[in-house]
């Protein structure tokens, strides 16, 4: 398990991240979302000792990740922004890792060059975006990592290609018990393959949970009645949004919702109700509402 305990750190007199502590299991998706700006990549480079922190500490396995330590050396981060060595091809730049990385595998290297069929003479600074997160990915699984971190790696690729990552991906994880955490703003992508979900606003994690508990933590319900329905009436559900369309009115609650339906059924005269799944974006635009995010004036 990697664990992040209390991080906080400073840049000048901004404060990036206020005692951040997160949980991600072996064998399991972590997928780190958040506000722009709210400190994701720099909570990445701090797992990954590129920035030491002013407070708090890593943990791999119970052990203290520091710069120099053994754990970093089978940890990987795919970063956002992409810089290969000048006039480097992905074969070369696969010779060069192979001397940095024991568990590297050459056989997994020239399978997924194949599936993702990439050109691996290519000058990689060459390539387009979506070419180098490709082949930066693929670079990445062949090292074979304990540790997989990746920042917006679904960025600017295709639907197709994002499909074979997400496969390869899942494929490794159940085979080498790795610890991936990913980085993004697609939410939708990260619903389908996500085990547990952080939700970072403002350097703070304002919730960490494993994504089915959090769907069934908060639910969104709809419901006509005949006579007035009045949310404060029902606080004790701890209703976090209500929206009235026409007769129909839909609750966001993190209360229960079948004390919620039996309570609206003795009040009223209820003409329909219907539960309605969250998505991952959903829940994410609850928890940044419930911060006070998007909810400046015009
Ligand atoms: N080296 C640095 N020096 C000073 N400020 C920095 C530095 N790196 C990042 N920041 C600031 O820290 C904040 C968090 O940046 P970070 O890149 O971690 O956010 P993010 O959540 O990854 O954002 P996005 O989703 O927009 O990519 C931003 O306000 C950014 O300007």
């Amino acid at each position: 398990m990697l664990r992040v305990e209390n991080l906080s750190k400073k840049f000048g007199d901004f404060k990036v991240l206020s005692n951040v502590s997160i949980n991600a299991e072996t064998g399991q998706i972590y997928g780190l979302v958040g506000s722009n700006g709210c400190g994701k990549t720099t909570l990445l480079k701090h797992i990954m000792s590129i920035y030491s922190q002013d407070e708090g500490n890593v943990y791999f396995n119970d052990n203290k990740v520091v710069e120099e330590s053994e754990a970093i050396k089978d940890f990987y981060f795919v970063q956002d922004s992409l810089f290969f060595p000048y006039q480097y091809s992905l074969k070369k730049l696969f010779l060069y890792e192979k001397l940095m990385y024991k568990n590297i595998s050459e056989e997994k290297f020239n399978k997924l060059v194949h599936y993702f069929n990439i050109d691996v003479n290519k000058n990689l600074n060459k390539m387009s975006k979506g070419q180098k997160k490709q082949a930066a990915f693929v670079l990445a699984i062949s090292v074979q990592p304990r540790v997989l971190l990746l920042d917006e790696i679904v960025d600017g690729l295709d639907a197709v290609i994002k499909r074979k990552f997400w496969d390869v991906l899942i494929q490794e994880v159940m085979d080498n018990e790795m610890t991936v955490i990913i980085s993004s703003h697609d939410l939708k992508e990260l619903d389908n393959i996500c085990d547990k979900v952080g939700i970072m606003h403002e350097g703070k994690i304002l919730k960490e949970e494993n994504l089915e508990k959090m769907k069934v933590d908060i639910k969104r319900v709809q419901f006509a009645v005949e006579g007035e329905f009045n949310p404060s009436d029902y606080s004790k559900f701890n209703i976090l949004k209500t929206l009235k369309i026409g007769s129909i009115n839909i609750c966001t609650l993190a209360g229960d919702a079948e004390e919620f339906e039996k309570q609206l059924k003795k009040d009223f005269n209820v003409l329909l109700f219907d539960r309605l799944s969250m998505s991952l974006e959903e829940l994410f635009i609850t928890e940044l509402g419930g911060a006070g995010y998007g909810s400046e004036e015009k």
